[in-house]
């Protein structure tokens, strides 16, 4: 498993092993041991599967509020995306700053995200799956959101006219977004 720090260094980069073979390829996706030595020592109690059909779905930004944050491991199970982690700690150095990578079933390549991080992503391919492990439970009461076109944070996504849901399409502007979180969350 190969480990690296993003341009938000709480924000990690994974890439496990891939044993190929005449039949495709073997791959540890979590293995709770390996990641504590490795100094990410962390507890899943959902996973979660999504589904978008057309290119251009976006889901986002959203967090949970504590004390049902959750930090999520999240990875592409087909097709490719663009996944996006927003600092949302009030206090951090880098609040307000995004980061983005290219997951996709073929580069395999996983993304950890704290809790206190804003996440989204949008689809570059029909039919894409994202798959992802989280630290605490769906909790409706505690869901937020902020619009995923807010100039402020003028995350460059790639696309002008996203699919989008309802909820996605209405959500406010960040400076309207009271951050919930205390700012030491992600903090080893
Ligand atoms: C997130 C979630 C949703 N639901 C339900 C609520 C709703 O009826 C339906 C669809 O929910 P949403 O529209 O919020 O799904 P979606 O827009 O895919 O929301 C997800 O977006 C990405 C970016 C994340 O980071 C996730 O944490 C989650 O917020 O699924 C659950 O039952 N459990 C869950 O954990």
């Amino acid at each position: 498993m190969d480990i690296t720090p993003t341009d938000l260094p709480e924000v990690l980069m994974l890439t496990p092993r891939r044993f190929g073979d005449s039949r495709g390829f073997f791959s540890e996706t979590w293995n709770a041991a390996r990641m504590a030595e490795a100094g990410l020592d962390l507890t899943f109690v959902q996973d979660n599967q999504s589904y978008s059909e057309a290119p251009g779905t976006l889901r986002g930004l959203h967090f949970q509020a504590p004390p049902h944050a959750q930090g999520k491991l999240v990875r592409c199970g087909r097709g490719r995306l663009w996944d996006v982690a927003v600092d949302f700690r009030p206090g951090s150095p880098r609040f307000g700053h995004w980061v983005g990578v290219e997951l996709s079933f073929e580069n395999g390549r996983q993304l950890w995200i704290p809790p206190g991080f804003l996440h989204g992503f949008v689809t570059r391919e029909p039919g894409t799956e994202i798959c992802y492990k989280c630290t605490d439970f769906y909790a409706a009461e505690a869901e937020g959101a902020v619009c995923w076109d807010d100039p402020d944070l003028a995350i460059d996504w790639g696309v002008d006219r996203p699919v989008l849901s309802d909820k996605d399409a209405s959500a406010p502007r960040w400076r309207d977004v009271q951050s919930p979180f205390t700012g030491t969350e992600g903090m080893a």
